[in-house]
C-alpha cells in the first residue's frame, strides 16, 4: 500500500551512535539550549537514564542497548561475557523502574549474546544488535503512526482537534515518535486541525519538548496547563486524547505519565476517544493488570521549584511520575503489529501472537 503521507526525519537526534561513544541530546536543557552528552560505558548511559537526560520509554530502551554494546567494546576480550558484562546489564536495569522498553531491549541484548558463536566478535555482534532495535523502533514508529491515521479517519470525518499529554515523539524514540507520529502523520495527510498540548506538570515534558517538537515540524500546536483539559473538552471539540505508554500490562491497562489517568476519566465523560500509541516493545505480558506495574516516584524537589524559586517550604511531596490507566476507558492501542479496539486480555494475546504487521 502506497502512504499517503511523508514523514520527514527530525534534524535533531535524541539517541545517536558516533563511531566509538553514544551521543544523547540532553532533554533537560530544551528548549532553550541544544547540548549533547556523550556517553563512553554502561554507567554513564544509565546515569543519563535516571537523570533524564534521555527519556520516553522507547528511547530508555535503544540507549540502554547501546550501554550493552559500550560496555563489551570497553572489555574487548573475554572467556564469559555474560558473567564480565553482568555489572552493565545490572546497572542499566534499574536506572528507571516503570519503562519496560528498558528491561526488553536489555532482554533483546542478553538473548543476542546467548546465541553468538564462540568465535563470534561479540562487541561488534552486540553493536549491530543495539543498531537493529533502534532501526526497528524508527520502523515501528512509521507502521504505528500509518495504522493511527487509519484509525482517525475510520471515527471521523474532515480535520480533527486532538489533545496530547507529555512527550511521545522523535525525542522519546529511536525515530518520528509515538503518539506524536499519529498526530505528524495526520497534519501531513491534512486531516489534523490542531494539538492541544498539556504543559504535563512537573518537568513540562509537554511544554519544554512536545510544542518545541511540533513547532519546528509547522504542526499547529496550542499549550495548556494541565488543569485545562476538562475546560477544553466542554468547549472545544475535542475527537481524540492521543497519549504514548511506558508499559501496557496484559489486561490493556496503560501506565504513562501522571496525568494520562485523569484525561481518560475527562474523556470519558465527554465522549471524546482514547488513543494509546505503543509499540509492542511496551506491551507486558508477564504483568496480569496495571495494578502491578511499579511506577516511579521522584524527587519533591521536581515540585518544590519552579524556574530555581521556591514554591513553598516545609512540606512533604507526592512525586509520583507514572498512573495507571484501565484499559477499559481505552478505545484503541495502537502498535506496529496492529490495532486493539477497546483493549482486554484475550485481544492483547492474539496481538502478541501474530508474526505480520496488518
Ligand atoms: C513514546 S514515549 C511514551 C512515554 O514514555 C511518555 O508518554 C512518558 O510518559 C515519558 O515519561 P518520561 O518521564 O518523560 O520518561
Amino acid at each position: 500500500m502506497s502512504p499517503d503521507f511523508t514523514l520527514l526525519p527530525e534534524t535533531f537526534k535524541a539517541v545517536e551512535w558516533c563511531s566509538d561513544c553514544l551521543r544523547l541530546l540532553d532533554q533537560r536543557h530544551l528548549p532553550g539550549q541544544e547540548l549533547y552528552q556523550n556517553c563512553d560505558d554502561a554507567s554513564q548511559v544509565a546515569a543519563a537514564i535516571r537523570d533524564m537526560v534521555v527519556r520516553g520509554a522507547p528511547a530508555i530502551g535503544v540507549a540502554a542497548a547501546y550501554g550493552i554494546a559500550l560496555a563489551a567494546r570497553r572489555i574487548a576480550q573475554a572467556d564469559d561475557w555474560e558473567s564480565a558484562l553482568a555489572d552493565d546489564f545490572a546497572c542499566l536495569e534499574v536506572a528507571r523502574p516503570t519503562a519496560v522498553n528498558l528491561t526488553w531491549a536489555l532482554r533483546m541484548m542478553r538473548e543476542q549474546l546467548r546465541r553468538l558463536p564462540a568465535d563470534a566478535d561479540v562487541p561488534a555482534r552486540l553493536l549491530q544488535a543495539a543498531e537493529e532495535i533502534h532501526a526497528g523502533d524508527r520502523e515501528a514508529n512509521l507502521s504505528m503512526a500509518r495504522l493511527g491515521l487509519q484509525v482517525l479517519r475510520r471515527h471521523g470525518r474532515g480535520k480533527q482537534k486532538v489533545l496530547t499529554h507529555c512527550n511521545a515523539g522523535a525525542l522519546a524514540t529511536g525515530g518520528y515518535g509515538t503518539a506524536l507520529g499519529v498526530i505528524r502523520a495526520a497534519h501531513a495527510a491534512g486531516v489534523l486541525e490542531r494539538v492541544y498540548a498539556d504543559e504535563t506538570r512537573p518537568w513540562l515534558q509537554g511544554a519544554r519538548l512536545t510544542a518545541w517538537e511540533l513547532v519546528r515540524g509547522g504542526v499547529p500546536v496550542t499549550l495548556l496547563a494541565d488543569v485545562t483539559a476538562a475546560h477544553l473538552m466542554k468547549t472545544e471539540a475535542i475527537s481524540w486524547v492521543i497519549v504514548g505508554a511506558d508499559r501496557i500490562a496484559a489486561n490493556g491497562d496503560v501506565a504513562n505519565k501522571i496525568g494520562t489517568y485523569s484525561l481518560a476519566v475527562l474523556a470519558m465523560h465527554h465522549g471524546v476517544r482514547f488513543m494509546v500509541v505503543a509499540p509492542t516493545s511496551t506491551i507486558d505480558m508477564s504483568l496480569e493488570e496495571g495494578e502491578l506495574i511499579p511506577l516511579e516516584e521522584r524527587s519533591g524537589d521536581e515540585l518544590l521549584q519552579v524556574g530555581g524559586q521556591d514554591l513553598t517550604t516545609g512540606a512533604e511531596v507526592f512525586n509520583p511520575v507514572f498512573d495507571v490507566t484501565p484499559a477499559d476507558l481505552i478505545d484503541v492501542i495502537v502498535t506496529e503489529k496492529g490495532i486493539v479496539e477497546r483493549p482486554d486480555a484475550r485481544k492483547l494475546a492474539e496481538l502478541m501472537s501474530t508474526r505480520r504487521l496488518h
